[in-house]
């Protein structure tokens, strides 16, 4: 699946760099890092993309303003400036520059952990004050045989443990997701953060800012650290919490604190970052100019990668387009949606488990994305959220508005599709309805509807704005009506139908559905015309 991105608006200061390659792709670019809110949710209808460091705060308000927004860029790594919920609900790719400016990040951790160490801001501050005599209170430690707790063992966190091990300090450290073996391929020891706290002579940061996260460092952390700990935040503002810093400074419980980051940019109050035993910076943990033009580089490859269909590489919220993107997925993004409006069609009602069974070779990746389709077919008018809303339902956000509704989704894959076949994506609900289909020349073809097969498939094609009449035909001992087919085009061509494709299933229990479907909306004059020769005839607008 890929989009078109026609504009895009910057309004965070990045490199040159990053308009040149989109505008050289044919994306037209605004960059304006002027604009107060109110011009940001007046102007940002204007654009399907926007690309922002952390200073622009992407709020709901901001996101649900953008209706035609579908990709928001992160030149850098945080996304916490983003509502991504949001921006999932709405359909919208996030993305960020995973690694773009990790080394320029690590040297500034090293470098307050090393000017923390021998007071190089204080010393500074004396010479410009001509304070010589200062000398005598400035004493420092060495960095050598100290230990240094890093909290998050990414990117990052790991840039940082090389580092200062060159140093002769212990690096230990804590992450939930990187297991003891792997921080032991980089000298470091893996420990629980309570076994950690007690050992550290500094405490490094490096995590997203989280729930988990946030107050981290806090008075009852500090009070089970040595006593002098220093602490470097060069993540997140209130991973360590500023109160409780300054508490611990005041009682010397903390010897210094290396502060990149604050809960609040610019600090509402600046009273933390003016204390003598803090030496602050104002986020330029990324502000390298080699940091920047990556960034800046990579956001742009990345929107032409998805305008491509190549990449997603850097989407944090689009995990089941990742193996949508390839031409050949596209027919079967196609006819999961469509599957999806035909069961929505035939079968309203409580829905709470669809099982999407992949059949064949070519869709053992596909499982994920074809639920998605699925999920976007079925949902668009549903009024669990909101129904009619069918534009903004994607691969994006109907996994997450499925998740929502309490609709449950299970994937499973056969190698072998049932003959004739050799691809099938096959769908069946809790109350068992099911339907299946496949693709041929690039065509969505329906192959079963609820337990009635076709042998000559209708096809439920992308590109035409066509409706499905479903009806079911009695057909007495198998006998069957030979004249039913002529009979029933011949009707819908007198209520003024112009039909598409006409196909009747194989018969099955003395039953027999039909499926027409049409390029123009059919009319009602044109059910009831059906009903006077059908059983029953249902219509569905795919
Ligand atoms: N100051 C700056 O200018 C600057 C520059 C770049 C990155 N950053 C920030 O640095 C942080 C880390 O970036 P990264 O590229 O290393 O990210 P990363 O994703 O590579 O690493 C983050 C690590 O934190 C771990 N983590 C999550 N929850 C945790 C918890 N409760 N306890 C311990 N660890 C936990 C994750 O498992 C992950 O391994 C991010 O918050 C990012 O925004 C700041
Ligand atoms: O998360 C990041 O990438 C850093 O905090 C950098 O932020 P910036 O792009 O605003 O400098």
């Amino acid at each position: 699946m890929s989009f078109q991105l026609q504009s895009v608006l910057i309004t965070d200061e990045i490199d040159t760099q990053c308009v040149e390659i989109l505008q050289k792709n044919g994306i037209q670019v605004v960059k304006n890092t002027k604009l107060t809110k109110e011009q940001l949710l007046t102007e940002i209808p204007k654009y399907d993309g926007l690309v922002v460091r952390s200073a622009t705060k992407v709020t709901a308000d901001v996101i649900n303003a953008g209706t035609n927004l579908k990709i928001i860029g992160r030149a850098g790594t945080g996304v916490d400036n983003i509502d991504c919920d949001v921006a999932t609900k709405r359909g919208i790719i996030v993305m960020n520059t995973p690694g773009g400016n990790t080394l320029s990040a690590a040297e500034h951790t090293c470098t307050l952990i090393c000017a923390l160490s021998r007071h190089i801001h204080r010393g500074d501050r004396a010479m410009k004050e001509e304070k010589w005599s200062e000398r005598k209170v400035l004493m420092g430690n060495e960095l050598y045989g100290k230990t240094l707790a890093i909290i998050g063992l990414g990117r990052i966190g790991k840039e940082v443990a090389l580092r200062m091990q060159s140093f002769g300090m212990t690096t230990i450290g804590y992450d939930p997701i990187i297991p003891a073996e792997v921080s032991a391929e980089f000298n470091t020891e893996w420990m629980p953060l309570e076994k950690i706290w007690p050992l550290a002579d500094y405490i490094t940061v490096h995590t997203p800012l989280i729930p988990q996260t946030r107050n981290l460092i806090n008075d009852q952390v500090f009070s089970v650290c040595k006593k002098g700990v220093k602490v470097v935040n060069v993540a997140r503002g209130g991973i360590i919490e500023e109160a409780a810093i300054k508490r611990a400074i005041e009682s010397g419980q903390c010897g210094g604190a290396g502060l990149d980051v604050f809960e609040s940019e610019p600090p509402k109050d600046f009273t933390l970052a003016k204390m003598p035993q803090v030496l602050a910076t104002p986020h330029l943990g990324a502000s390298t100019t080699e940091a920047q033009k990556r960034v800046a580089v990579e956001i742009a490859e990345q929107f032409v990668d998805v305008v491509r269909g190549k990449s997603l590489f850097g989407a944090i919220n689009a995990h089941a387009m990742t193996n949508a993107l390839s031409p050949e997925s596209r027919p079967w993004v196609v006819l999961g949606r469509k599957l999806g409006q035909v069961a929505a069609g035939l079968n309203p009602g409580n829905v709470e488990n669809m099982q999407v069974t992949t059949y064949g070779p070519s869709l053992k990746q596909a499982g994920s994305y074809l639920s998605a389709a699925i999920l976007s077919g079925l949902l668009q008018n549903s009024p669990a959220i909101g129904g009619g809303d069918s534009a903004t339902l994607n691969l994006v956000n109907s996994p997450a508005l499925a998740k929502q509704i309490g609709l449950n989704v299970k994937n499973t894959h056969e190698e072998a599709a049932p003959a004739p076949y050799t691809n099938v994506v096959s769908v069946i609900f809790n109350n068992g309805f099911r339907l299946s289909g496949t693709t041929s020349g690039g065509n969505a073809l329906l192959i079963e509807v609820q337990g009635q097969q076709f042998s000559l498939l209708p096809t439920v094609a992308a590109d035409m704005k066509n409706t499905l009449v479903k009806f079911s035909i009695t057909t007495s001992g198998g006998t069957g009506n030979p004249q039913l087919l002529p009979t029933v085009a011949g009707a819908l061509a007198s209520a003024g139908m112009c039909v598409s494709s006409l196909t009747v299933s194989v018969e099955n229990d003395g039953q027999k559905w039909g499926v027409a479907t049409f390029a123009t909306p059919p009319t009602e004059k044109c059910l009831e015309v059906l009903k006077t020769i059908v059983n029953a005839a249902v219509l569905v607008t795919l």
